[in-house]
């Protein structure tokens, strides 16, 4: 490019970009690195919009990495399926509003590009169905929850709204008293007392003080068989429980920051800035070192995992003997979550407060690495998010969703004796309806949008979920 190109070009409203396309591997090199570096630096001085055709011109990697130079574009124009760069960050961040031009290729093209799939709000909807007039509390899920202490109690609150939002029939909580009068406040109808619960969080807001409690709710549901979801601080808990059990129903959250420090905790040693530039294979690394699913945290959110396709549970199906009968139990069964504060006057634990191996059966994986009964493992990652949504308290607000999500599934699975459990679809559908709660608080979706409170994403989370079951 001569000096006469680049005063024509910086005379140009918009560029459209079809220098380079997904035929190449690798950095751009030679005089073509060259080309796309001026053009970008001059891009940031002349200001005009970029069309991309297909993919920005040097996003080249299929595992959405940087490897060099490349043109950010404003708008891409993608023909047929998604591309990887597309959507998996850091690369999306580079690419703009994403347009699909349909090749009548089939409709798998608008959500697939394997091995990594598109989540969608029809691919969401699955995991929120309505309730049905058979269906009462404990068929729609109860979530127990470890959040929230005298440190961080404004983390309890949002987690336990956000697992509220999912449309689970309870939530139940231990935290502080502190935490559990600001809960209390403003969600008369979460329960503090224990009792059968059908997944559980530990994370949000914990400080050391309350490891214990978070420890005790984790082993339960690890033992169980029951979905446990560890978020923030208490993912330091997880190289031990690893080690102990058999992960099948584990998901973890981590940001980036928590990501890079649970993998050099799992012997995998690494950098918040290495997650950030390749953050699929941290979220990989992180699934294949636990056997966990991965739901990594950041403007595009990687949900990284297996599904089951043998029984969670093992023995009977539709029943796990930690969490009582079916259905009218009261705290007299399955988990305490007030643990040693609610069980003054006893003196003992509960003869079922704790199943050791019980509810898991013999289908259960050998080891985290070699998981058996399990598909192969699959990332599944939503839309670029809405940069209001980066906000103190949203990633609780999405530890709480998660939760519920995988406690609605497990009670359903629990109602209909189904055997086929999917971690990987539950967790991206919550990570999917968050980040449009965050959108539609935003008022972002065709606009720049407002800046939005964590509580906010909560109290939008139901209008959102009604919107794609009535689509
Ligand atoms: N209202 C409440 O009660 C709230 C309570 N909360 C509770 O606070 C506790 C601490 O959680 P926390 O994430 O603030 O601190 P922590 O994990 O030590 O991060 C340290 C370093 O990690 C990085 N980093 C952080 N975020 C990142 C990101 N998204 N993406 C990438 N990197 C990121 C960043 O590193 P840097 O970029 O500076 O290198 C940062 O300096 C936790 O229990 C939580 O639940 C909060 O939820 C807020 C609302
Ligand atoms: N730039 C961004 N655009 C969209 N969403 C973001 C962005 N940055 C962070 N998020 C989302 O915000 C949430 C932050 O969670 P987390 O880091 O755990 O914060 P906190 O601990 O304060 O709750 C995550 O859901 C993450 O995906």
């Amino acid at each position: 490019m001569d000096g006469q190109d680049a005063v024509r070009l910086a005379g140009a409203r918009v560029w459209i970009d079809g220098i380079v396309g997904t035929g190449v591997r690798g950095p751009l090199e030679g005089a073509l690195a060259d080309a796309v570096r001026a053009l970008a630096a001059l891009k940031r001085s002349a200001g005009p919009a970029v069309v991309a055709v297909d993919v920005p011109s040097g996003l080249t990697d299929a595992r959405g990495e940087v490897p060099g130079p490349l043109l950010p574009a404003e708008v891409t124009v993608t023909m047929g399926a998604h591309k990887e760069a597309l959507v998996l960050p850091p690369a999306a961040g580079y690419a703009g509003r994403i347009e699909r031009v349909d090749l009548g290729l089939g409709p798998a093209d608008a959500e697939r590009t394997p091995p990594v799939a598109l989540h969608t709000a029809a691919s969401a909807a699955a995991h929120y169905p309505a309730p049905t007039s058979e269906d009462h509390k404990y068929t729609r899920g109860v979530v127990g929850v470890v959040a929230g202490s005298d440190t961080y109690p404004g983390a309890g609150v949002l987690a336990v709204r956000g697992a509220l939002a999912s449309g689970a029939g309870m939530v139940r909580l231990n935290s502080t008293r502190r935490v559990e009068d600001l809960v209390l406040a403003a969600e008369p109808g979460v329960v503090t007392a224990g009792g059968r619960i059908q997944a559980g969080l530990i994370g949000p807001g914990l400080d050391e003080a309350r490891r214990a409690e978070a420890l005790e709710l984790a082993e339960f549901c690890l033992e169980a068989g029951l979905p446990l979801v560890i978020d923030a601080w208490v993912l330091d808990l997880v190289p031990g429980l690893v080690d102990r059990t058999r992960p099948a129903a584990l998901t973890i959250t981590p940001h980036y920051g928590e990501a890079a420090r649970l993998l050099t905790a799992l012997g995998s040693p690494t950098t918040r800035a290495r997650v950030g530039d390749a953050p699929l294979s941290a979220a990989q690394s992180l699934h294949e070192l636990t056997g966990a699913t991965v739901v990594l945290k950041g403007a595009a959110t990687i949900v990284y995992g297996a599904a089951r396709t043998t029984p969670a549970d093992g023995g009977a199906p539709g029943r796990a003997r930690a969490c009582g009968p079916e259905q009218g139990d009261g705290p007299e069964r399955g988990h305490d979550p007030g643990g040693a504060r609610n069980r003054e006057g006893s003196g003992e634990p509960r003869e079922d407060t704790h199943d050791p191996g019980g509810a898991r059966g013999p289908e259960a994986p050998s080891s985290p690495g070699e998981p058996r009964g399990r598909d192969s493992a699959r990332a599944i990652v939503a839309p670029l998010g809405c940069g209001w949504a980066s906000v103190a308290g949203s990633g609780d607000v999405l530890a709480g969703l998660v939760a519920g999500t995988h406690a609605g599934a497990r009670a359903r699975r629990e109602r209909d004796g189904a055997d086929v459990h999917d971690p990987v679809a539950e967790a991206a559908a919550a990570v999917w309806v968050h980040g449009e709660a965050a959108r539609l608080a935003a008022r972002a979706r065709h606009a720049p949008g407002q800046p939005i409170q964590a509580r906010q994403i909560a109290d939008a989370i139901p209008p959102v979920i009604g919107g794609i079951l009535g689509a």
